[in-house]
């Protein structure tokens, strides 16, 4: 791989010794990794069904490697939420932060929603984490992989930090700021970030990162605790931006992350200060460990700091949808969503526990979306499909992930079912892929349009 001679230049003064170990890592295959879906499937289960070559990525419970040759993201269970396919590296960040279910927790830049995704499963869906992705088309996709692992606790905004902080200042138990940064942990995954790679643009990703943890700092609570990391290697971005921080704010304290599997300590010869205490942050190395480079760093905010002033949001849902929900509810499905219900024109939602007031929030995705209510008659949402469980409905139809009839749903086409039981819920092996509503022998398929990735 052709890398710019000013980066190479500068990693070798950086490491000296080690330079050539890693160095080497550029003519050496990147791991493959996905994280299993414990909101959907346990360890042992998972392990029994997936038909890939399996091997566990040591930092991360959840997380395995599999072979440059097999293709989990075109596999049907790919499609029903079982597994998140991820770079090994970046399944240990979350492990640092570690949410609890009930918890309020903030993914300040969150696009693709690996890490969200991650945190969400921790949470067991009880409590609040809020998703944010200041780029729309981004924000779209994470919205859509949140939906696909079934995680019904999380509010997707699209907002910058600074507007956030308006709403959520002292709001959050947890915060992870995985930053936009100069990506060359990633150089033998994405290409792209080799060929824009510029010490102008490291310069400037500092800078910005320091601001977006600014924003951070103001959004936490008292005695809570932000997890920053990065996927790239220069002092500027990490140990000197964890430095600064520090400096501005005299209530942090730097946790000690464990050094272990591999992951090595930051260095304190690579801050400006001589900052002994910067060796508690992790480095993950590509020669040290099979992943690509990342930095964690964990933080607590001790206080004093002012306390949460906003307001939660109250269900706000018209008695015409309420009934039309009510009515599918008795008719389709076997629990009863026990939520604050909020709808958006026509569309309705559950909110999460904890949610605050939604005003003033460019809102991408607001807890579960439940369906929408369209002229007497209410159509339930992919979401809602997909945080199901087969028991939780009247009707289901099974399919087997290797039989025709599973990748014909997955095509958008119409099965032939021969019976006339409405609303059904599709499943591929026991794990929900969709809706789709039987009428006269013949089931109307509602997978959505954008997602039917095998025509
Ligand atoms: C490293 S990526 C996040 C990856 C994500 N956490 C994951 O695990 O899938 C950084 C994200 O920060 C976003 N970003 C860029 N500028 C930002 C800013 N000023 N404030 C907040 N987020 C920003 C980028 O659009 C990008 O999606």
């Amino acid at each position: 791989m052709k890398l710019p001679s000013e980066f190479v230049a500068k990693m070798e003064k950086l490491l000296q010794d080690e330079a050539s170990r890693f160095f080497s890592t550029y003519d050496e295959e990147k791991a493959n990794g996905l994280r299993f879906n414990p909101l959907k499937i346990d360890r042992e289960t998972f392990l029994a069904l997936i038909p890939f070559a399996l091997s566990p990525v040591p930092f991360c419970p959840t997380g395995f490697y599999y072979d440059a040759d097999e293709q989990p993201g075109k596999h049907p269970y790919h499609a029903a939420g079982l597994y998140y396919i991820q770079e090994p590296s970046a399944m240990f960040v979350a492990e640092v932060l570690k949410p609890n279910p009930g918890e309020t927790v903030l993914d300040l830049c969150a696009a693709p929603g690996g890490k969200t995704t991650q945190l969400a499963a921790m949470m067991k869906n009880q409590g609040l984490i809020v998703a944010n992705e200041i780029h729309p088309k981004r924000a779209r996709a994470l919205s859509e992989n949140i939906e696909r692992f079934g995680i019904t606790n999380a509010l997707v905004t699209n907002e910058t930090p600074e507007k956030l902080v308006k709403h959520f200042q002292g709001f959050f138990d947890k915060i992870l700021v995985d930053a936009p940064c100069s990506g060359e942990g990633m150089f033998r995954k994405d290409k792209k970030a080799v060929r824009f790679w510029s010490q102008a643009d490291v310069e400037q990703y500092a800078d910005k990162q320091r601001y977006i943890l600014d924003y951070a700092y103001d959004m936490l609570k008292e005695g809570g605790v932000l997890v920053y990391s990065t996927c790239t290697f220069s002092p500027e971005e990490n140990e000197q931006t964890i430095e600064a921080f520090l400096q501005t704010h005299d209530d942090l304290e730097l946790l000690s992350i464990e050094k272990i599997h591999g992951i090595q300590p930051g260095r304190r010869e690579w801050t400006n200060t001589g900052l002994a205490e910067i060796e508690r942050t992790a480095r993950l190395w590509p020669h040290c460990l099979k992943g690509e480079g990342h930095f964690v760093a964990k933080i607590k905010k001790t206080g004093p700091a002012p306390s949460w002033k906003g307001s939660y949001a109250k269900p706000n849902v018209p008695k015409q949808i309420l009934r039309e929900y009510l009515q599918f509810e008795q008719d389709v499905l076997q629990i009863a969503l026990e939520k604050t219900m909020y709808a958006f024109q026509h569309h309705l939602f559950a909110l999460p526990d904890h949610c605050p007031s939604l005003d003033g929030l460019k809102i991408v995705r607001a807890g579960l979306h439940v369906g929408e209510a369209k002229k007497q008659r209410f159509v339930p949402n992919h979401a809602l499909a997909l945080s199901l469980k087969p028991q939780d409905v009247r009707y289901s139809l099974d399919l087997s992930s290797d039989s025709g009839e599973c990748f014909k749903y997955l095509r958008g086409e119409t099965l032939l079912t021969g019976e006339d039981r409405g609303w059904l819920l599709v499943t591929v092996d026991g794990y929900p892929l969709g809706w789709g509503k039987e009428v006269k022998g013949i089931l109307k398929n509602f997978y959505p349009k954008g997602l039917r990735m095998y025509a």
